[in-house]
């Protein structure tokens, strides 16, 4: 759906020439939600604003649906632009105008009837839950509120890409899931290309289905989301899993636990995505009979499924017990037993 290739923008400063996007490409496909992560300064602003030519490229090709944005004149990319919606970290509302004239707005440029405006922004309205606020101004709303007015206007002509420029970062946590929930809601309803950049892995983790890791301009890394957290190849990548999974071998040495539980086995239990396998613990205490401790782990869920590291001690028989790990192999759970650090 979206082709990038070869994207460059350079700035020239008065002292130096900076590469904020250096030689990028990239395939986004319909329907997915596509996260760009980086540290700051790494050129993601810079790339998403090139998506819909807020920001003019140096050099590159950008094509969504086989139009090629980066030639179009600017009469074309005016209706072009209409496929692509986008939303900001600070809203970027109109701060004179209520909720339903800043959703209309786009609507009266795109000079649609009377009738038809009220009709669709009432609909957008209750799209994003704000129903009874349509007379309210952007001062008298929160932070989620505001961003729900930004979505429902990005989303006024009924685009096929929504572009998400750290639409969260000035929200806090619990507002912060409720609009990637309602991102998600509307991926999944309209079956919109959502693509983000952040630089909150959790973001990534809670709603994007591909991740692509940028530094210095560069995508460094890139894939399923569940891949990537699974086998960071990277630094910078690491750091970034190591933000919403914690490094379970480094929080709790495995010397401590080997010391402390010397019965029976401990295993590392690895989930990867596959919920059928999310209750292979359960599983192993009906069929087996073994004692099982649950020593220490996190698992987390992305939109692909379930992902992380578990300890646990199995106390019982030997054979029970090597039976009982048989079993965890025949799943897609992998496990590894009496690791070392
Ligand atoms: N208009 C500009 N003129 C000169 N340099 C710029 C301009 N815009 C961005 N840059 C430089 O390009 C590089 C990438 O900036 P960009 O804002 O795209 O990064 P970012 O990853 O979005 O970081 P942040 O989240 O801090 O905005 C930085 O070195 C920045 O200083």
């Amino acid at each position: 759906m979206i082709s990038i290739k070869d994207l460059s923008k350079v700035f020239q400063t008065k002292d130096q020439e900076v590469r904020a996007v250096d030689d990028l490409s990239l395939e986004i496909k319909k329907g997915e939600i596509f996260g760009v992560i980086g540290y700051s300064g790494a050129g993601k602003s810079t790339f998403i604003r090139m998506l819909n030519r807020l920001e003019d490229p140096s050099s590159g090709q950008i094509t969504m649906d086989d139009q090629d944005l980066t030639s179009m004149s600017k009469k074309k990319l005016r209706v072009a632009r209409q496929d692509i919606g986008m939303i900001f970290q600070h809203f970027n509302l109109l701060w004179s105008r209520t909720v339903f004239d800043n959703i209309a707005f786009p609507l009266e440029i795109a000079g649609i009837s009377k009738e038809e405006k009220t009709q669709r922004v009432n609909e957008l309205i209750e799209l994003v839950g704000l129903s009874g606020r349509g007379n309210s101004y952007p001062s008298q709303l929160s932070g989620g509120q505001k961003q729900r007015v930004g979505i429902a206007r990005a989303l006024a002509n009924n685009p096929k890409v929504l572009l998400c420029d750290e639409a969260t970062s000035a929200l806090d946590p619990e507002t912060t899931d409720s609009i990637l929930d309602l991102l998600v809601d509307i991926n999944e309803k309209l079956g919109l290309t959502i693509v983000l950049i952040t630089h909150e892995m959790h973001v990534i983790r809670k709603i994007c289905h591909q991740v692509a890791v940028m530094e210095a301009g560069k995508i460094v890394e890139q894939g399923d989301v569940l891949d990537v957290f699974l086998r960071p190849k990277q630094k910078v990548t690491k750091r970034f899993v190591d933000q919403v999974m914690g490094d379970p071998e480094q929080e709790n040495s495995l010397e401590l636990i080997n010391e402390q539980y010397q019965k029976g086995r401990i295993l590392r239990l690895h989930f990867v995505g596959d919920s059928a396998n999310q209750a292979v613990i359960s599983d192993v205490s009906r069929k087996f009979e073994v004692d099982i401790n649950i020593l220490h782990g996190k698992i987390t869920q992305t939109q692909k499924g379930a992902y992380g590291t578990m300890f646990v001690q199995f106390v019982g028989e030997k054979d029970e017990i090597d039976r009982a790990i048989e079993f965890i192999e025949s799943t897609s759970v992998e496990v590894e037993v009496n690791p070392s650090v």
